[in-house]
């Protein structure tokens, strides 16, 4: 028997107040709560078929046949769910570069979340789709969600879930993201977040502060303050990389064309372009910034980079299926 095929569509999300670290690392259960912005130029679409013929699930990934353990593992909650122990083809294409700290594994987890249950006959609310996404990657919880999101840390199964904050987003408020490399990284987030979690001593005091920086944000989403947002995302993205600096062994994400990047932020700064940027487990540089300063950045990045290496992004929609 052949399953009726799904397709979803998921963006990915960039987080201003990040999560490193779990608490629960089978469950996903996350050290702190983290918010994030959707964006919608970067997205994944995967369509999920069940089909009785197969001895294991199919999966390619940009037209490429990947064999993915996590992607099995994840597909087998979904199976469990639904009482069906059939297996899937799975079809998924990224419109990002995948694994290169822009949350390809957020954009692709909340899509598979959603395809995947549905194919399997299950209707999920958001919530309880956040709550499967998160078993295949912890942002792809806030993914399910447009605008701002965010991912409430919890406890247990239950109470760890995704939330809009705001969508659509009254902010004007956009992303760049300078593509330095879109090659997959040395040390994926997962392995990264459980280093700093068990080795950095500063890890405590991260805990702390970034709980006040979720509350500074999210009062600044509602008071529709750029500039707070946008220092306070700077700063928590920074006290994130210090925890690996701080690890043993301690790592680094940030690389030398990174740090030409946040130069040029400060300078632009500094002469009255309001910025900020903020960066994942990757290279790759993220400026927030308001529309009227787009083309003022632009012009200076193209200085050093191409213009297919800069991508200009706003707020994002939420799950939606094709
Ligand atoms: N469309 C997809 N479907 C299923 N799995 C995917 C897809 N795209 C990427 N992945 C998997 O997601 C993982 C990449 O996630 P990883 O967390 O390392 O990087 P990232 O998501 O790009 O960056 P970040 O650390 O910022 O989340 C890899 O295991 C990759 O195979
Ligand atoms: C730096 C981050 O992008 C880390 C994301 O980590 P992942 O969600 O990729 O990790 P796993 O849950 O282990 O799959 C910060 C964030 O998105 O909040």
């Amino acid at each position: 028997m052949l399953g009726e095929k799904i397709t979803a569509r998921a963006h990915t999300n960039i987080a201003l107040v990040k999560y490193w670290g779990k608490e629960n690392e089978e469950l996903i259960i996350p050290a702190n709560s983290s918010l994030s912005l959707t964006l919608d130029e970067f997205y994944t679409d995967t369509s999920v078929q069940f089909d009785e013929s197969l001895s294991s699930d199919e999966v390619t990934l940009n037209d490429k046949v990947v064999d993915d353990k996590k992607i099995t593992k994840f597909m087998d909650i979904i199976r469990q769910k639904a009482n069906i122990h059939t297996f899937a083809r799975i079809e998924s294409t990224n419109h990002v570069p995948t694994s290169a700290g822009l949350a390809s594994s957020a954009s692709a987890y909340a899509a598979l979340a959603a395809a995947g249950s549905k194919a399997y006959g299950i209707n999920l609310s958001k919530k309880d789709l956040s709550r499967l996404a998160r078993r295949g990657s912890g942002s792809a919880t806030r993914s399910i969600f447009g605008g701002f999101a965010a991912w409430n840390k919890g406890t247990d199964d239950e109470s760890s879930y995704g939330y809009s904050i705001e969508d659509p987003v009254k902010m004007d408020v956009n992303m760049i993201a300078i593509i330095l490399d879109n090659q997959p990284k040395k040390i994926s987030s997962r392995k990264g977040m459980k280093i700093s979690i068990e080795t950095s001593p500063y890890y405590q005091s991260w805990i702390q502060q970034t709980t006040g920086d979720f509350q500074t944000i999210e009062a600044a989403i509602k008071e529709n303050d750029f500039t707070t947002l946008g220092k306070t995302a700077e700063l928590n993205a920074m006290r994130m990389h210090s925890l690996t600096l701080s690890s043993d062994p301690s790592y680094l994400y940030i690389n030398a064309d990174s740090l030409e990047v946040i130069n040029m932020v400060k300078e632009l700064r500094g002469n009255g372009i309001e910025c900020y940027y903020t960066m994942d487990a990757g290279p790759n540089v993220k400026i927030i910034c308001q529309s009227d300063k787009i083309s003022a950045i632009t012009d200076k990045l193209s200085d050093k980079f191409s213009n297919d290496q800069i991508k200009v992004s706003g707020p994002g929609e939420g799950i939606k299926y094709l």
